[in-house]
């Protein structure tokens, strides 16, 4: 991908933000941000390094006199630079094959991210829509591949199976006073790509970046896990540079063992943090939801984060049909994927209907077919995961285990949606046949990532299954140029639209657990965001452009639904009460005032 604008560093950007975090406040004047080291060290730590930044006032108070070129160069200046230097390597990659680039612009991040954490921050935010494909989807999907290799500086902590029993210690090791997001995974199933032991930190790394640029939470604040219990992936075992524990997988009991005791360690130093859940096997997704959820502060992204963009996906496409919402009902929908993210859809869109229609769950999956590895799931299915069994179908209608493309031809479904990890699965064949489906514009989502495991590209939902489909992916693809002359959007239905909001609401509300009710505001409000004019167009989600302000919305739906549901405790100095006096649009302003925003504060040294 070619470099498309530069955004230049803004002052007045700066300016219009008010508010930030308590320690690092980030108004038009910044406040004092505490710091308890001197000299060398303060450079060493990308939290305040400031490099050639640090005024000439600061660095006599720090004593960094002599440990810096004379010459204070400012952020902006900096930040150009920074810009320069990446179109450079942007010049210079020109034809190299698209791995070996992709790998080097995310080298070239990842060392501005270990030095100076504010400039990083500023141009990733505002470069958000180039630089979010390097760190985040689908580039991070190769960082992970290639972990071990790539690996320079820790980032994040490691508890792995020989820690047990210490957890609750080590988590005191963790430098920042006050954590509030810590994203987990246990590297099981990473993207489309399976399991990838130790290197699938990248993911809760990824993943914590979209926190602070998107919902803006300070990043001193926030912490990636990796929870090394084994790998069964061969290669990494046999791979000599591989960083995780050689061991199979703990399985069980042992394996939950460890997972309790993280969970404890990290609620007790953190009473008050949000713990998103990623990128775990279905079945530790499934099982851990169910253990955790009415105990500790946590979501599972994978399950409910994509539920809820998916569902905010189809309602769109019914508004995009020009049908009226309640129409929803009456859309036919194929999933194709039973996992984590295939259930967590399929399950949230069937309560969505049962609700609309007023009638049972089991009622509402009439229209939803589902579609695994073995075929579509009907009552004749003997083996298999129980909670794909309550959306089985009648055998008389479909045959057990039939194919996407026999599936797709008898049902004319209004949409196909993919949660499979299998790249291209949505051949020729099945596109063709969605242009007999009974929608005036059919929708198709190829939701799995990275790139490569999509289940079709753009270009070819378009081309095969028509101009008038509307087209959603969890990985970015270029818009489409249509023979009609149009453009073909291509909506980048990937779960960062709802965690980064889900996470900043729930921790703004103080609540101890994250309801039913906060997710489907959450999706209701991104389901809501676009104008019917847009949806018309076929656009169901906001440009990543605007992924602050849709995530300031979501937060503060989230927030409002903490309220709703009584469980809001509050947070700092605004408690329950001022919660619940606040009207939507004052919680909307009290979300965005308090979201961190890359500014040099001064920094002020205490012992
Ligand atoms: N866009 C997003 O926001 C988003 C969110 C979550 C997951 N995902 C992607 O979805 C994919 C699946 O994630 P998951 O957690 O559900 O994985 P999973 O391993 O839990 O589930 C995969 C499912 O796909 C089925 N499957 C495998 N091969 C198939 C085939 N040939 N035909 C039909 N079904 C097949 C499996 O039987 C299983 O039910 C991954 O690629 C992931 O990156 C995307
Ligand atoms: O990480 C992403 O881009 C989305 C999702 O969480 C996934 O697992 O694919
Ligand atoms: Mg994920």
């Amino acid at each position: 991908m070619m470099w498309r604008s530069i955004a230049r560093f803004s002052k007045t950007a700066a300016a219009a933000r008010t508010g930030g975090s308590r320690r690092c406040l980030s108004t038009t004047i910044p406040g004092p941000c505490i710091v308890h080291k001197r000299g060398a060290d303060i450079l060493h730590d990308p939290w305040f390094n400031k490099d050639t930044g640090f005024p000439l006032t600061e660095r006599d108070r720090l004593g960094l006199r002599g440990l810096l070129p004379p010459r204070v160069i400012s952020f902006e200046q900096q930040y150009d630079r920074f810009i320069e230097s990446f179109q450079s390597l942007e010049r210079n990659t020109l034809g190299q094959p698209e791995n070996v680039v992709s790998l080097a612009k995310w080298r070239i991040l990842n060392r501005l991210h270990d030095r100076n954490e504010t400039l990083y921050y500023r141009v990733l935010m505002d470069n958000i829509r180039d630089f979010a494909p390097i760190i985040y989807t689908p580039t991070v999907g190769l960082v992970c591949q290639n972990y071990s290799g790539l690996y320079r500086r820790p980032r994040g902590m490691y508890f792995s199976a020989k820690d047990k029993g210490e957890m609750m210690s080590m988590i005191y090791n963790w430098p920042a006073k006050q954590v509030d997001m810590i994203v987990i995974t246990d590297g099981s199933r990473i993207l489309g790509l399976g399991d990838l032991g130790v290197q699938g930190i990248g993911i809760p790394i990824g993943k914590l970046d979209m926190y602070v640029a998107a919902a803006g939470i300070n990043p001193q604040r926030v912490l990636p896990i990796m929870l090394d219990v084994g790998t069964n992936n061969q290669k990494l075992l046999q791979n000599p540079l591989y960083l995780g524990l050689r061991q199979p997988r703990l399985e069980g009991d042992e394996y939950l063992e460890i997972i309790d005791e993280f969970m404890e360690a990290a609620f007790t130093r953190w009473p008050k943090a949000v713990v998103q859940f990623e990128d775990f096997q279905a079945k530790w997704a499934f099982e851990t939801l169910e253990r955790y959820r009415k105990k500790f502060c946590m979501f599972n992204d994978d399950v409910q984060g994509t539920a809820g963009v998916a569902l905010a996906g189809l309602l769109g496409t019914v508004r995009a049909q020009g049908r009226p919402l309640s129409d929803f009902v009456n859309q036919k929908i194929v999933v194709v994927g039973a996992g984590s993210a295939g259930l967590g859809v399929t399950k949230m869109a069937v309560q969505a209907v049962a609700r609309m229609a007023g009638i049972s769950e089991s009622a509402a999956t009439k229209n939803f077919y589902l579609i695994d590895k073995d075929g579509l799931v009907t009552t004749e299915r003997t083996k298999g995961d129980p909670a794909a069994l309550a959306f089985a179908k009648d055998p008389a209608e479909i045959r057990e285990g039939a194919s996407i493309v026999e599936v797709v031809k008898k049902v004319r479904p209004h949409v196909l949606l993919g949660l499979s990890g299998v790249g291209g699965i949505f051949d020729e064949n099945v596109l063709k046949a969605m242009r007999e489906s009974d929608s005036c514009k059919p929708a198709i989502f190829a939701m799995s990532n990275p790139t490569l495991n999509a289940e079709c590209t753009a270009a070819d939902a378009f081309k095969h299954a028509g101009e008038n489909i509307v087209f959603g992916s969890g990985s970015p693809f270029e818009h489409v140029e249509l023979d009609n002359g149009k453009v073909g959007h291509v909506n980048q239905a990937n779960n960062m639209y709802l965690f980064p909001g889900i996470g900043l609401g729930t921790l703004f509300s103080g609540a101890r657990i994250v309801t039913d009710g906060m997710l489907q505001a959450a999706s209701e409000c991104l389901a809501s965001y676009m104008t019917d004019e847009e949806v018309q167009k076929g656009i169901l989600y906001p440009s990543i452009n605007n992924i602050r302000h849709i995530t300031a919305e979501v937060g503060a739906a989230v927030l409002r639904a903490a309220v709703h549901d009584d469980i809001a405790e509050g947070h700092g100095d605004v408690g329950p009460k001022d919660l619940s006096h606040m009207s939507k649009e004052e919680t909307v302003n009290y979300i965005t005032r308090n979201m961190w925003f890359p500014i040099y504060s001064p920094l002020v040294h205490e012992k």
